[in-house]
């Protein structure tokens, strides 16, 4: 192993225990974003549960980490499995006050632009409201997609709500709950980035009940609805009727 590589990447690898297994966590790496035209300068970093090596024990040594988890790295396969990620702008540990957006993967919606969804959207706005209130941190959760279901099967969802099912449904009839999100490994990485409280940026009130259940500290919520049209009408529709969405800021033409 050589060293020198050893000695670049070892400061910026950190690993977080939990009851449930050790988390390996990379960062922060400077990310400049292009934010509608103007560059903003996030620090990213990304995390991997240590279950997801080859040889999980050796990734997750506390000495001597560094050099077993690059000797894994070619053979774990991790292109294979879905690593999350979060970005961080501003003085993230101290400030007071930080906006969080625990964004789930949306395949369709974040990178294609569907406008079936509002995600692209929610996405892309997150970054600006955390942006323009100064500190915040943007998680993307990588597996998540679907709420959990997985990318193949909202394919199939899809096809069952083009036949008039809803959201919920599609889901239930595929064998699925509603949402099967965990949010258990974030949660420690963001207790690591950050003890103060936050303020949660969703308009899914059992998202914010799961969170505070997992022990988020999170004093307050802002809602973030938009890029309503006739194409995600059912969906939102659906979030407020079926899944208890924050109605109250929701106008859909
Ligand atoms: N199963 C299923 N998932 C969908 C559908 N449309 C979007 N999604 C997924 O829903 C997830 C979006 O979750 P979030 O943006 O966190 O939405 P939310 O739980 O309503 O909460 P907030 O956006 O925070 O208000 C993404 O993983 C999408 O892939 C769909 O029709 N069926």
């Amino acid at each position: 192993m050589n060293a020198k590589i050893v000695g670049i990447l070892d400061d910026r690898i950190q690993t977080i225990k939990s009851k449930s297994g050790t988390i390996i966590l990379v960062g922060p790496i400077s990310l400049p974003v292009n934010l509608d035209g103007e560059t903003v300068k996030f620090q990213w970093y990304c995390w991997l549960p240590c279950k997801d090596l080859v040889h999980s024990e050796g990734g997750c040594r506390e000495t001597e980490r560094t050099e077993y988890l690059i000797e894994q790295l070619s053979e774990s396969n991790l292109a294979e499995k879905q690593q999350s990620s979060v970005l961080v702008y501003g003085d993230f540990a101290e400030n007071d006050d930080a906006f969080i957006r625990m964004h789930s993967i949306c395949h369709t919606g974040d990178i294609f632009g569907s406008k079936r969804c509002d995600c692209g959207f929610q996405l892309h706005q997150s970054m600006k409201m955390i942006v323009s209130h100064g500190t915040g941190a943007l998680f993307y959760l990588a597996n998540h997609e679907g709420r959990g279901i997985g990318l193949f099967s909202k394919a199939m969802a899809y096809i069952l709500q083009e036949k008039g099912y809803d959201t919920v449904e599609a889901n239930l009839e595929l064998g699925f709950q509603d949402d099967t999100r965990s949010y258990e490994d974030t949660l420690l990485v963001l207790a690591h980035l950050r003890s103060k409280p936050v303020t949660l940026i969703t308009n899914n009130p059992k998202k914010l009940a799961a969170l505070k259940a997992s022990g988020m500290n999170v004093d307050d919520r802002v809602p973030l609805w938009g890029d309503i049209s006739e194409f995600n009408r059912k969906y939102l529709e659906t979030k407020v009727n079926r899944s208890g969405h924050f109605a109250e800021e929701l106008t859909i033409p």
